[in-house]
């Protein structure tokens, strides 16, 4: 079964079991290595940090490329081409993203001439590892996150059975030539062309060979693999549809397209941890369901079952009051300790319900700095805690109102994921 990924709009229907299901059946029975190009400096973000190193969500755009592949199994190897004065930083992502497929190398001047650099690498070894000749090798830029298994599989069979394929999209815009002196010469009627996106497979002797013979003007101004192998190889590559999400990050919105989407896929999940209040938790579910929210129920085990057995990054912990401190910093530990909270910040919504007993002023002053301080100390760490305090003695019409309002409350806090907002103890 491969792993599920996090991408939007990705949510288990007999579609996707079926999908997963055939990936099973269809195994990759030859070496497959990927070249991700990262060696540009993303001058057209404006920005003086290359884009691929670039963080969302805490984390640098590139590693989340990485685990795109490296989640795949019958992916072997990652080489990940830099510039020379960013190598150390990119070791530094390796080792700290614990990436265990990535070799580096240094780029070129330009992007083909970092995808040969990369191609090389792989021709280099002959240690029996991981990064000896592959049959298909897989281009892929590495400021494009969104990438799927079954996409790849598609493209990586096409390569083998054809020597080249690669994923395209519909054209946006209208294409037009221009003369010399700045005006409209003609326009392409759009419908017959389409936007070359990437990933692109190739038969590993196919792209060498093409990049052996191409001259140096394609090393100094193409952009396209595909025409190489065309080219000076005569191989015509298969194309196939790709997703929206596979746009490059060029210009500094797609960074903002970027964390959008991956805040949108993280909110589609929570695990309740119900604290003994199993009714409660209950109704929060109901809630939540209807707004198309994923929902876990987990009884107050200890916080590395909790996890492990869930596939989301946000967890609500319902406390009678503040005394479920022991019950979050457990949760977070496990989160540290399954790397959870490493690959996206992980957020706890803490609902604090409010019983028969009068809360004296003193003590909401405790709960409230309780819950300040630890969100604090929590923030260091890539967890985003939030409190929000529900008064449970209401009648049941008030309280089904109260559970609406703490179910748009929590969808807030989990969509926006908003640091500014934690240690804030809310009233429903
Ligand atoms: N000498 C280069 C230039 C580009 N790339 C990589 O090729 C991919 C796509 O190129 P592009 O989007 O043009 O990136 P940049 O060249 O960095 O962008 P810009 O043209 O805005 O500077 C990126 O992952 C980029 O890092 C590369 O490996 N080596
Ligand atoms: O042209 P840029 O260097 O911005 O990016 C490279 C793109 O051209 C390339 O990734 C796809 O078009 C497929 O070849």
């Amino acid at each position: 079964m491969p792993d599920r990924p996090l991408y939007p709009g990705y949510r288990v229907t007999p579609e996707t079991e079926l999908r997963e299901q055939m990936q099973d059946r269809c195994t990759v029975d030859f070496p497959v290595a990927v070249v991700l190009p990262a060696g540009g400096s993303g001058e057209r973000t404006g920005l003086t940090t290359p884009k691929q190193f670039v963080t969302v969500l805490n984390r640098p755009l590139i590693s989340y490329t990485i685990q795109a592949f490296e989640r795949v199994s019958w992916i072997k190897a990652i080489v990940v081409v830099v510039a020379k004065e960013t190598q150390d930083l990119m070791q530094s992502i390796v080792h700290k993203f614990h990436h265990v497929k990535v070799k580096v190398v240094q780029g070129g001047s330009t992007r083909h001439r970092s995808i040969y650099n990369g191609l090389q690498a792989l021709s280099e070894q002959t240690d029996g590892s991981a990064f000896t000749k592959p049959k298909v090798v897989i281009i892929h830029d590495a400021v494009r996150p969104f990438v799927e298994e079954d996409l790849l599989l598609k493209v990586t069979m096409a390569a083998k059975d054809q020597g080249a394929s690669g994923v395209i999209r519909p054209l946006v815009s209208t294409v037009i030539a221009t003369t010399t002196e700045g005006y409209l010469d003609h326009s392409l009627e759009r419908a017959k062309y389409r936007a070359s996106e990437m990933p692109q497979g190739f038969l590993y002797d196919v792209i060498c060979q093409a990049y052996q013979r191409c001259s140096e003007f394609d090393f100094e101004f193409g952009t396209e693999c595909l025409h190489l192998a065309l080219h000076y190889c005569n191989t015509n590559a298969k194309l196939i549809e790709g997703l929206p999400t596979q746009f490059k990050v060029t210009y500094k919105r797609d960074l903002a397209a970027v964390e959008s989407i991956f805040k949108e896929t993280l909110s589609q999940s929570v695990c309740i941890i119900t604290g003994g209040s199993a009714e409660l938790a209950g109704k929060y579910q109901k809630h939540l369901s209807a707004h198309n929210v994923a929902v876990d129920i987990k009884p107050n085990t200890k916080g590395s079952n909790t996890v492990s057995l869930s596939k989301t990054w946000n967890f609500i912990q319902v406390s009678v009051n503040t005394s479920s401190l022991c019950e979050i910093l457990d949760l977070v530990q496990a989160c540290e300790e399954s790397s959870h909270s490493l690959l996206y910040p992980v957020v706890i919504v803490w609902v604090l319900l409010k019983g028969n007993e009068r809360t004296c002023p003193s003590q909401k002053t405790d709960e409230s700095v309780t819950v300040k301080d630890l969100a604090a100390e929590l923030l260091q760490r890539n967890v985003l805690l939030y409190g929000v305090s529900l008064d449970c003695t209401v009648v049941p019409e008030q309280l089904e109102r109260s559970m609406e309002r703490l179910c748009q409350i929590t969808l807030c806090l989990i969509k926006d994921r908003n640091p500014a907002l934690t240690g804030q103890l809310l009233e429903v």
